[in-house]
């Protein structure tokens, strides 16, 4: 019996592709209870599914898509248990509707046989959580995230994969062994994820596997020698925009590695609300600043 076709184009293609058209910003959607005030929402079900829809409804203009793709933070939603995640389903299938990318924030990371769950939820075509790409966490090592990776690959998705996050506090694990013979952690990461995509990947195609490296440390990923063009895949870079970040510093910080960039931004852009042009002016902004 031959392997199913999968259901979509490989996830590095399509994002390449949404990037070219829209540019390289992505939409972080972080339905934070300040901002649901500011917004006159309640911090309910219901406020969160209003808020979630009015960001996409900024994110996609009248000649498509205005960012290359939406990530919303799940903590988020799961602060509302089963409702809230209902929410977060709502806004990933209107996000499909509307052809816009999306990347579920679930920083998912376990033993082998429990990351087969979160596969199944994040990656596969019978969840209603699945998204088209998912962040995921090293720390339990590398190899246990293969199989998810390879899952989610076979059905055209992809992941973000944690190596230099934009806080100061994760240099106290990502930084560790810098001056070993293999380097840092964070450089074991880039090369095992640039492994794996030589060996997914199509000739001259990104492959499923994307890295997270903060806009707020990128001159560390060369000081700490992560070879970032190699990894053929692309680079979501949070910290744009409320953690300080400038696209100018993040262009000169990621040198040559900046056509991988995906730069995100949430309450950067969110503070804009609670109307749609006011967050429309922050993303016209914020592509006009990224170039
Ligand atoms: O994986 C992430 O998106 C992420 C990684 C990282 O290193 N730093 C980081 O801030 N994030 C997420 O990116 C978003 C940043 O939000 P703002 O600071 O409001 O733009 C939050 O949802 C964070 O959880």
């Amino acid at each position: 019996m031959s392997a199913a076709a999968p259901a979509r184009a490989p996830f590095g293609r399509r994002l390449r592709s949404a990037m070219a058209q829209a540019g390289p910003l992505c939409l972080g959607v972080d339905p934070h209870p300040s901002l649901l005030r500011q917004w006159g929402l309640p911090d309910t079900p219901a406020g969160l599914e209003a808020f979630s829809l009015t960001g996409l409804e900024a994110a996609v203009g009248p000649d498509g898509p205005r960012v290359a793709a939406i990530k919303p933070q799940v903590a988020l939603y799961e602060r509302h248990g089963s409702a809230g995640l209902a929410a977060l389903e709502r806004l990933l299938a209107e996000a499909r509707d509307a052809g816009v990318l999306t990347i579920a924030d679930a920083k998912r990371g376990d033993i082998g046989s429990t990351m087969d769950g979160y596969a199944a939820a994040w990656t596969s075509d019978a969840s209603p959580l699945a998204a088209d790409a998912v962040t995921l966490s090293p720390y339990l090592g590398f190899g246990t995230l293969v199989p998810t990776i390879e899952a989610a690959h076979a059905a055209g998705r992809g992941v973000f994969v944690l190596a230099l996050t934009s806080n100061p506090e994760g240099r106290e694990v990502q930084h560790v062994g810098r001056d070993a013979g293999e380097g840092a952690v964070a450089r074991r990461i880039a090369a095992a994820a640039a492994d794996l995509n030589a060996a997914l990947r199509a000739e001259d195609e990104w492959g499923p596997v994307g890295l997270v490296l903060g806009a707020t440390v990128a001159e560390d990923a060369e000081r700490l020698g992560l070879d970032l063009p190699g990894l053929a895949g692309p680079l979501l870079a949070p910290g744009f925009g409320a953690q300080g970040a400038t696209a100018a510093g993040m262009r000169e910080g990621f040198g040559r590695a900046w056509p991988q960039v995906l730069a995100t931004s949430s309450r950067g852009i969110l503070a804009g609300g609670p109307t749609v042009a006011g967050l429309v002016e922050r993303i016209e902004r914020d592509r006009a600043d990224l170039g």
